[in-house]
């Protein structure tokens, strides 16, 4: 039995004094073990990606988390080099990336810096510096060595009523997630539902409406923990089934 495609795109990351398209290992392993699919690494290109030959062939869209932000620029704001780290490749690849997804009724999983890109790819905008505003919670990652201290779960979130989310979690009310991120959807983009939200009234997940496949973005981190966490491996399993539903009926090339 061959495994269903799911491509990733990269960031550009400097290390060892040269430039690699790199994706973290547990958004991979996520893939790999949990949504039973098989990773396939797209390179981040400012020019020259022919997203169509890599839609032609996958079966899912998984959009990683980043430290880096989507540039201002993509959606119409002012900016200063305080607003980076910034991966120019990244945004161009993705942002068409997830358009074309959608359109196409791939199965889409957008996490972190990916519903960020989600809500800019369709339209929205995003609030920076979250932590500065009045009212909003500091929710950047803990300032701790250890990995698994960073990304620890450690922040309640309100899964809207009859929402999407809600089968897919397979809970309703109140989920515990992880939290590592400066910005925020600030603007909703028109065509994107409101599936979770903090206290302090941040978007933590989101739908698109009228898309024919699952597509779905969050601001917390489920691949860190998605095999031993329950609410984690619940969505990228809910992700998986999407992919091999997806892979079952495919159009013809
Ligand atoms: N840069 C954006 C998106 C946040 C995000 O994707 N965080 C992942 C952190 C990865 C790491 O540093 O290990 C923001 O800050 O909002």
């Amino acid at each position: 039995m061959t495994l269903p495609l799911i491509a990733i795109p990269a960031d550009i990351r400097h290390l060892d004094k040269a430039d690699w398209h790199a994706v973290q290992t547990q958004y991979v392993n996520a893939v790999l073990k949990v949504a039973n699919g098989m990773p396939i690494i797209i390179p981040a290109l400012e020019t020259g990606a022919d997203l169509q030959t890599v839609l032609d062939r996958v079966d899912g869209v998984l959009i990683s988390g980043s430290a880096t932000n989507v540039h201002p620029s993509l959606y119409g704001a002012d900016w200063t080099e305080a607003d980076g780290p910034f991966d120019p490749a990244r945004d161009a690849t993705s942002l068409e990336l997830i358009r074309q997804t959608i359109e196409r009724g791939i199965p889409l999983l957008a996490i972190c810096r990916g519903i960020q890109e989600l809500n800019v790819a369709l339209g929205g905008t995003l609030a920076r510096e979250i932590q500065d505003q009045p009212g909003t919670w500091d929710h950047r990652k803990p300032p701790v060595e250890s990995r698994d201290e960073m990304y620890s779960i450690r922040q309640p979130v309100l899964i809207e009523q009859g929402s999407c989310m809600e089968r897919y979690l397979g809970l309703t009310g109140e989920v515990q997630v992880n939290s590592l991120h400066r910005q925020a959807i600030g603007e909703k983009a028109p065509r994107l539902q409101v599936e979770a939200k903090a206290q302090d009234g941040t978007i933590e997940a989101v739908s698109v409406i009228g898309a024919t496949g699952f597509a779905v973005g969050v601001q917390w981190h489920p691949e860190y923990w998605a095999e031993g966490d329950r609410p984690s491996r619940a969505l990228f399993e809910a992700f998986g089934a999407a992919v091999r539903d997806y892979a079952a009926h495919r159009p013809k090339a």
